[in-house]
């Protein structure tokens, strides 16, 4: 079984505005209100590939009681601790280009996270555990460590999507996968990579460091999956972006879809970035038909040192 863990969850409000002028009042022309937070998204996409998965987390006042009633609703599996304060809104402004604002979380206690720390030690052997976005502002940097180590200790697969401190502490937890964009990747070792031997050099180092699959976006510039034994690259599909909000936690969906079924890391890597473009090709989320249309469209290969991609 798959559980998501989103400490940070959100109501995310989608916005699009034309002509926008900062400073002034702006009419919105679309907008959308929904469930949001990384592990809450990789569960939403799992769910809609038939793959169940359970959500835990943290969430608070009325905007927790929205996140938690619409998931439901869809017939996810929620079983979030309820904490004090209210779960933040982000806001996400589509103009010419995507500007966001993400609110800040309500406090957690020790006692929240002992209640979470309890569920997660119910799983066991051959469940997976995502761990996705960012900490609430009062929990420690070490604290997905802890919860990746504690669920690697009784043989549970983990897998951490986040950034900064706290990604750089769980390497330690030695987790299945990481999925950092380039900006996180650079962020992780203080260094700029603008080659792709850069970028893989770091990555190189995320593995060193305890992460056994590196998998890293880079928005329309082909995403890399580096391992201890591989560097793979894998080509992306061209098209319109209508939506890239989700599109990281996409491919993370799409990486274990596959992984689950095949386990392959080249396929999980296809697979991985058809979930992503199609989510940022939609409104919305990949669906299985915008999935299956891109797929073929995508190359994977080993990567050679001195070739471009
Ligand atoms: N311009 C684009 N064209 C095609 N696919 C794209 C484009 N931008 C993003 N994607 C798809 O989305 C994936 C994730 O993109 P990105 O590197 O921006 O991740 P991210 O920053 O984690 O995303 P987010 O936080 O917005 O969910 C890419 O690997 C690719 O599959
Ligand atoms: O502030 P965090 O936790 O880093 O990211 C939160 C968030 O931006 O990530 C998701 C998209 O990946 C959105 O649903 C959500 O609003």
């Amino acid at each position: 079984m798959i559980y998501t863990v989103t400490l940070n969850p959100s109501i995310d409000y989608l916005v699009r505005v034309d002509n926008f002028k900062l400073g002034e009042t702006n009419r919105a022309v679309d907008q959308y209100i929904v469930p949001g937070g990384k592990g809450i998204n990789v569960s939403k996409v799992l769910d809609s590939f038939g793959i169940p998965t359970k959500l835990f987390g943290f969430t608070a006042g009325f905007t927790g009681t929205f996140i938690e009633t619409e998931l439901r609703q869809q017939g996810l599996d929620t079983a979030f601790v309820p904490v004090k304060g209210t779960t933040r809104i982000n806001v996400k402004l589509k103009t010419e280009s995507e500007t966001e604002v993400n609110g800040m979380s309500p406090d957690i206690s020790e006692a929240d996270v002992e209640s979470l720390q309890q569920q997660i030690a119910s799983l066991a052997s051959g469940d997976t555990l995502v761990l996705s976005g960012s900490l609430p502002g009062t929990l420690p940097p070490d604290a997905y460590y802890k919860l990746a180590a504690e669920a690697k200790a009784n043989g549970v697969r983990t897998v951490v999507d986040t950034s900064g401190e706290p990604l750089r502490l769980a390497l330690q937890a030695e987790p299945f996968l990481i999925k950092p964009n380039i900006a996180e990747l650079e962020g992780l070792y203080n260094e700029r990579a603008e080659t792709i031997e850069e970028v893989i050099m770091l990555a190189e180092k995320a593995v060193q460091d305890g992460a056994e699959n590196v998998l890293v976006s880079r928005g329309g510039q082909p995403a890399l999956l580096v391992t201890a034994d591989a560097v793979l690259t894998a080509t992306i599909p061209n098209g319109t972006v209508k939506n890239s909000v989700g599109a990281g936690d996409s491919m993370v969906a799409g990486f274990l879809y596959s992984y689950e079924q095949h386990q392959d890391i080249e396929k999980a890597l296809q697979y991985s970035t058809a979930f992503g473009s199609a989510t940022a090709f939609s409104q919305n989320f990949v669906t299985r038909e915008s999935m299956e249309q891109l797929l073929p469209e995508i190359q994977v290969t080993h990567f050679k040192k001195g070739e471009k991609t």
